[in-house]
């Protein structure tokens, strides 16, 4: 059989006389003559040619969205095309350890398929060159992969060689994923030249939950309810819900909320998209930001307090203290109320509806976390169940998560240090990133001794300091108690004051009716007719 160059050299010149053929006619027949021409031309061509040919452009839809199918077949190529391309191209991913070979442009690949013979060439289509001055730069040019095949094979090719090739495409994808963390962008840079609503970098969080310092028993709960979620897609569509998770993680800051979202990414071998919802104008954005994440994600707001205006108190304490010196100037009032009109109209019903309907039919496979350091502030809507499925508080260090600390940072499953190291941990509140620091080496002289005195001289201090706060607290609220017990005594005697005038009062009444009663008139009108 021909190879695909040999035939387009022969067939070549078959085409370019139809080409001239139809200029010709075009030129000398009339406008009615003109379809019979084309129609009977075609035919001609098939007869000729007898191959069918199917685009697969890279970017497609009406958003131009890069094209899932062209990337499956770029990954099954990538395997087939070192089988029988002569040039490639080479791309190192998965944390440099393997190398992803794929085809040059304009290179051909012959692939077999149940006996029969396919061809895949890798084209590139040229933007139209007019030479109008443009502020914006020329747009890149489209690739597109075209499969060819006898049309004695179009059943089989179309019905099976294509699925076969999309499948295992996608099982190559996600053999070679590079896991990427995703930001978004403001919606200013949505529009334009290569943008997007997302810019992401490759995401090598070293985080793992062998790394992370909490209970063990905690830990493991978390990471079954995590498989259990991954692997349950026939579960999640036989009860009939959306193949979906929410998690709240809370704690004071520096008990590892953020570590835990990237050890929850490295185990699931998700992607994560860190949403910022400040930028996000609207509900609107917020929608199309969403719409916009694949799934095996996992997608984090993090401070959600701060982030929504669930409480309004970070928002406003800085408005107040900007309001006396804008009142003044009305250049700054006018920027101000311009910025108020900008400011985020992104509403909580407006997270709750997409996480609740529309997130619920975009299908699959996604994890929602939430992040806040004060749990008691969020809205009871927000994080009920079925919204936040599970509820893990990341609190402060206890002897096992300290255990892990200095396995990870010291290489020790014991010393002796470690009982009065626990004993302090069980009295002191200290964050594990706390602990982490103080068991970091400082330099090469510092060993494990020095860090495990190190972090028992910190626990000291900070139980002393924990001490005084307490002291100054139960001082201060000792203080108040007084106060107000002082407060209240006044209080009660300033009323029995009151009343006791109120009584005295009554009584005078009481006398001045009984004269009156008595003597026909009051006192002051007696004194008077007396007088
Ligand atoms: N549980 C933990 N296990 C292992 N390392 C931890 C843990 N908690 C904190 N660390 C260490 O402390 C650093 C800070 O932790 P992290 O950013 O996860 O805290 P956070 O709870 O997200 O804090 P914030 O509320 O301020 O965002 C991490 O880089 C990590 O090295
Ligand atoms: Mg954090």
């Amino acid at each position: 059989m021909l190879n695909m160059g040999e035939l387009w050299g022969t067939l070549g010149s078959i085409i370019a006389s139809l080409m001239v053929l139809s200029t010709v006619f075009k030129e000398h027949f009339p406008y009615r003559l003109w379809g019979y021409f084309e129609r009977y031309s075609q035919k001609l061509l098939r007869l000729v040619y007898p191959y069918i040919e199917i685009t697969f452009a890279e970017f497609s839809g009406e958003r131009m969205k890069r094209s899932e199918v062209f990337s499956a077949i770029q990954n099954y190529l990538s395997v087939t095309a070192s089988k029988y391309a002569a040039r490639f191209k080479a791309d190192v991913v998965k944390d440099s350890q393997a190398l992803v070979l794929s085809m040059e442009d304009r290179e051909e690949v012959t692939d077999e398929f149940q006996g029969v013979k396919v061809w895949w060439v890798l084209g590139k289509n040229f933007p139209r060159r007019d030479f109008s001055f443009s502020v914006y730069p020329a747009a890149d040019e489209k690739r597109f992969y075209k499969l060819t095949f006898h049309k004695r094979d179009r059943e089989l090719i179309t019905e099976s060689y294509i699925k076969h090739v999309l499948k295992e495409g996608k099982a190559t994808t996600v053999k070679n994923r590079q896991r990427k963390l995703y930001i978004n962008n403001p919606s200013k840079n949505w529009y334009g030249w290569k943008s997007s609503k997302w810019n992401h970098i490759y995401f090598e969080h070293p985080a793992t939950f062998d790394t992370l310092a909490m209970e063990t028993k905690k830990k493991e709960e978390i990471m079954k309810d995590l498989k259990k979620f991954s692997k349950g897609k026939e579960y999640y569509a036989k009860v009939g819900k959306a193949w979906k998770r929410g998690y709240l993680l809370y704690g004071p800051p520096g008990t590892g909320k953020s570590t835990m979202i990237a050890a929850m990414a490295n185990f699931l071998n998700y992607d994560v998209y860190d949403l910022e919802l400040t930028t996000v104008e609207d509900n609107t954005e917020l929608r199309s930001l969403l719409i916009e994440t694949s799934s095996k994600a996992i997608i984090v707001i993090e401070d959600i307090d701060c982030s929504l205006d669930l409480t309004g108190q970070r928002e406003k304490k800085k408005k107040k203290k900007d309001e006396n010196e804008e009142e003044m100037d009305p250049v700054k009032k006018k920027a101000k109320e311009e910025s108020e009109n900008k400011e985020s109209k992104v509403t909580l019903s407006g997270l709750l509806n997409f996480i609740d309907g529309l997130w619920s039919a975009c299908g699959g496979e996604r994890i929602i976390v939430f992040t806040t350091n004060y749990v008691e502030k969020l809205d009871p809507a927000l994080i009920r169940r079925g919204r936040m499925d599970k509820h893990i508080e990341m609190s402060y260090c206890c002897f096992e998560a300290f255990k892990v600390l200095a396995k990870n940072y010291l290489d020790i499953e014991s010393h002796e240090l470690f009982t009065e190291i626990g004993n302090l941990l069980a009295e002191t509140n200290m964050t594990p990133a706390d602990v982490a620091e103080n068991l970091m080496p400082k330099s090469d002289e510092d060993d494990v001794d020095t860090c495990l005195k190190d972090l028992i001289e910190a626990l000291n201090l900070a139980e002393e300091e924990a001490k005084k706060k307490a002291e100054e607290e139960a001082r201060l609220k000792a203080e108040e108690a007084e106060k107000k017990a002082e407060e209240e005594a006044r209080s009660k005697a300033e009323k029995e004051d009151k009343e006791k005038h109120g009584q005295d009062n009554m009584k005078v009444d009481e006398t001045s009716a009984n004269s009156v009663k008595e003597n026909g008139f009051t006192d002051n009108e007696g004194k008077g007719k007396e007088s």
